[in-house]
């Protein structure tokens, strides 16, 4: 199941692009990784903790808290953290070819497992043809996305996925992956359902805090029990 949320404005969007344009993007290559010219054909600025690319750490910084901070993905992700964001840029030829995200992303002391992967797009389909994001599930269902800009696309880690290659024009993207407390995807939906309910109840005058409620609400807590991993 994938999850569309519009996150920024078209104008922070542009903002951003013209902040990050003329930073330094390094190949998305990692030294010592050619086996990865198979599959990975764009350029990257990662997360670097204050050192030359410190402006697009602030950046990416304001980005995480958004996401970490929005109703509709805490309601239904249950995000605990967010690892690895970085801008990705494909230009003419760029492309990210068939791949599978690793289980595991972070280093030492923060190694999460990656139960979402996200993207953000930071730029109009129309900038550029082809560069759409390939989801091939298990199921034998395939999506091709292309999103406006400043839509978070949320999809599952454990599709298989990549980027065709941009025929035209460039496609900007922030990525990152992330860690829910809760890791079953079902359980996630089951709690994002009585959250709901329970919201709902509380919000009619007629049922807020009448027995229904507060039984709702005792099996909403209980099943956060049973599911909640800090
Ligand atoms: O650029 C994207 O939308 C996806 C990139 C990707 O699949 C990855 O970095 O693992
Ligand atoms: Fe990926």
């Amino acid at each position: 199941m994938i999850s569309r949320v519009p996150l920024l404005s078209a104008s922070q969007c542009d903002e951003l692009v013209s902040q990050l344009s003329p930073l330094p993007w390094a190949s998305g290559l990692a030294p010592g990784k050619l086996y990865r010219q198979k599959v990975k054909g764009n350029e990257e600025i990662a997360f670097q903790m204050g050192q030359q690319t410190a402006p697009a750490d602030a950046l990416m910084r304001q980005i995480t808290q958004a996401i970490m901070e929005s109703s509709f993905i805490r309601t239904r992700m249950f995000p605990k953290s967010l690892v690895n964001p970085r801008f990705n840029r494909y230009r003419e030829g760029g492309f990210y070819g068939k791949h599978a995200d690793s289980a595991f992303l972070g280093n030492g002391q923060q190694q999460v497992r990656s139960d979402y992967s996200l993207t953000l797009f930071l730029n109009d389909p129309d900038d550029y043809e082809g560069g759409e994001l390939e989801l091939a599930f298990a199921s034998g269902e395939v999506m091709k996305l292309k999103e406006p800009k400043g839509t978070l696309l949320f999809y599952p880690s454990g599709v298989m996925h990549q980027v065709l290659p941009v025929e035209r024009g460039e496609r900007i993207a922030f990525v990152g992956w992330v860690e829910s407390h809760i890791q079953n995807p079902q359980h996630r939906d089951v709690l994002s359902e009585i959250t709901k309910l329970c919201d709902y109840m509380m919000d009619d005058p007629e049922l807020a805090l009448t027995e229904h409620h507060t039984r709702a609400l005792n099996v909403k807590h209980n099943l956060f029990r049973l599911w909640w991993k800090n």
